[in-house]
């Protein structure tokens, strides 16, 4: 499902990762500066390997032998960082339209009231971003990722900015993304628990 083989480079950082897994939900774990970051901005197309290649379920988004480099609005990819990173000045309804980029989308898989009730997020609709709780505001932004219609989601250590209260309130939701969702993902995380939570099944970069 998941086949990369690439070579990185990002200043003096330097690596060969080699990637191929059939899970659908992959955690990716390994110390600090190990690339983790680096790998999901290389699926999102945000940072150009060296060499190499990154097929999604037999899709090639990368390949330098092929001259291949999709482009990221091309690439599908629905990202959820460490902070939730959402407009300030705009309600959590305009939040979650923007990742349609201006579509209608009445075609879409991902409708907004499915979304919505998915994350549990109805009741927080016109409020601003800075009337919400950390583990809410990461809910908007998994629901802003789904409404881009990716095909494939990348995590980056969404709980990291979260106490613990908040990370035990949204990992059933990432359980609920995983199970009902069902697209391929990679999730970025230091913490075993999380990992084991929700992860199919685990790569270590070291
Ligand atoms: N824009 C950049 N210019 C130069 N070096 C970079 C750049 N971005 C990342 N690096 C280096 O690449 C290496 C990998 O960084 P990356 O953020 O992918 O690691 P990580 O495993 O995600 O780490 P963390 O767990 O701390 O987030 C690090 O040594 C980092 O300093």
């Amino acid at each position: 499902m998941l086949d990369i083989d690439l070579q990185l480079r990002r200043g003096a950082f330097e690596r060969h990762v080699r990637i191929a897994e059939d899970a659908r939900v992959l955690a990716l774990t390994g110390p600090s500066g190990a690339g983790k970051t680096t790998v999901l901005n290389a699926i999102a197309g945000l940072v150009r390997p060296a060499a190499g290649r990154i097929a999604i379920d037999g899709r090639t988004l990368f390949d330098s032998t092929a001259g291949i480099d999709v482009p990221t609005p091309r690439r599908h990819v629905g990202y959820v960082f460490q902070d939730a990173r959402l407009f300030p000045h705009r309600s959590v309804r305009a939040n979650l339209l923007y990742g349609r980029h201006g579509r209608r989308g009445s075609d879409d898989a991902f409708q907004l009231d499915a979304v919505v009730a998915l994350l549990g997020i109805g009741s927080l609709l016109d409020r601003r971003p800075a009337n919400l709780s950390g583990g809410e505001a990461q809910r908007v932004a998994i629901g802003r990722a789904l409404l881009s219609q990716p095909a494939i989601l990348l995590f980056d250590e969404p709980l990291s900015s979260l106490d613990r209260d908040r990370r035990e309130e949204l990992i059933p939701y990432l359980q609920r993304v995983r199970d009902e969702i069902r697209l391929p993902m990679v999730y970025v995380s230091h913490t075993e628990d999380d990992v084991r939570r929700i992860a199919h099944a685990i790569h270590r970069l070291d």
